[in-house]
């Protein structure tokens, strides 16, 4: 099976890029599998900054394709936080959990039309020989009042997804790659995708 490496240690992101990869017949890599001792810092600004300083630097150290996802949730109530910040939210070193409790208790206050939000989702492609490639993908929602489902990773239990009056959390992997930021970024390259993951 052809193979497409992640530069992520994010078991739940690598999980959603299974489900996005596997129908174009690629196996899903992570770090984990190929490089357990990178860290990049991400002391980018934007989505994009972050996505090209991970892919970057492993497809240097790799001297092979490979991909990078930053991404992250804006809530328009909170002015577009937590935004590229997302992962640290509630402080370095904490949990997805401390990073929800943290929104919903901003959130209390704020009534039901305006708790509109995005998950974004910057994907850079990096390689030998090209200069580096990105797109970006959204996925439009609200910010609910509590936690649901069990799924996915993230801010995924109280993100609610409109059009299919379901949890992010409650999606099946395949029904979360159809309507996702990151399924929708992967869609701008999916044409070229065969050429690019030589
Ligand atoms: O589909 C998603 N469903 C729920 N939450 C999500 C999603 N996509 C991003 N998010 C949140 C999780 C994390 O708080 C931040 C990503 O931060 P981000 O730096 O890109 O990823 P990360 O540090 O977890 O892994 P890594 O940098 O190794 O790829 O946005
Ligand atoms: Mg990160």
């Amino acid at each position: 099976m052809k193979q497409v490496i992640i530069a992520t240690k994010n078991k739940g992101k690598a999980k959603d890029f299974e489900a996005i990869f596997n129908p174009y017949g690629f196996e899903v890599l992570t770090l984990h599998d190929v490089a357990e001792d990178m860290e990049v810092e991400e002391t980018g600004t934007t989505f994009e900054e972050n996505a090209i300083l991970k892919a970057e630097a492993l497809a240097e150290r790799l001297q092979t394709f490979v991909i990078a996802d930053d991404s992250g949730l804006e809530i328009d109530a909170l002015n577009g936080a937590p935004g590229v910040y997302s992962a640290r939210y509630a402080g370095l070193g904490k949990s997805d959990e401390a990073n929800m409790e943290k929104v919903l208790t901003e959130l209390a206050h704020v009534d039901d039309n305006k708790r509109m939000a995005r998950f974004c989702c910057a994907i850079a492609l990096a390689g030998p020989g090209m200069e580096t490639k990105t797109v970006f993908g959204t996925c439009e929602g609200l910010i609910a009042h509590d936690r649901k489902g069990t799924n996915g990773f993230g801010y995924d239990p109280i993100f609610f997804v409109p059009e299919l009056g379901k949890m992010m959390a409650e999606l099946q992997p395949i029904e979360k790659a159809a309507i996702s930021h990151r399924g929708n970024a992967i869609k701008k390259i999916s044409e070229e995708l065969p050429n690019l993951l030589r």
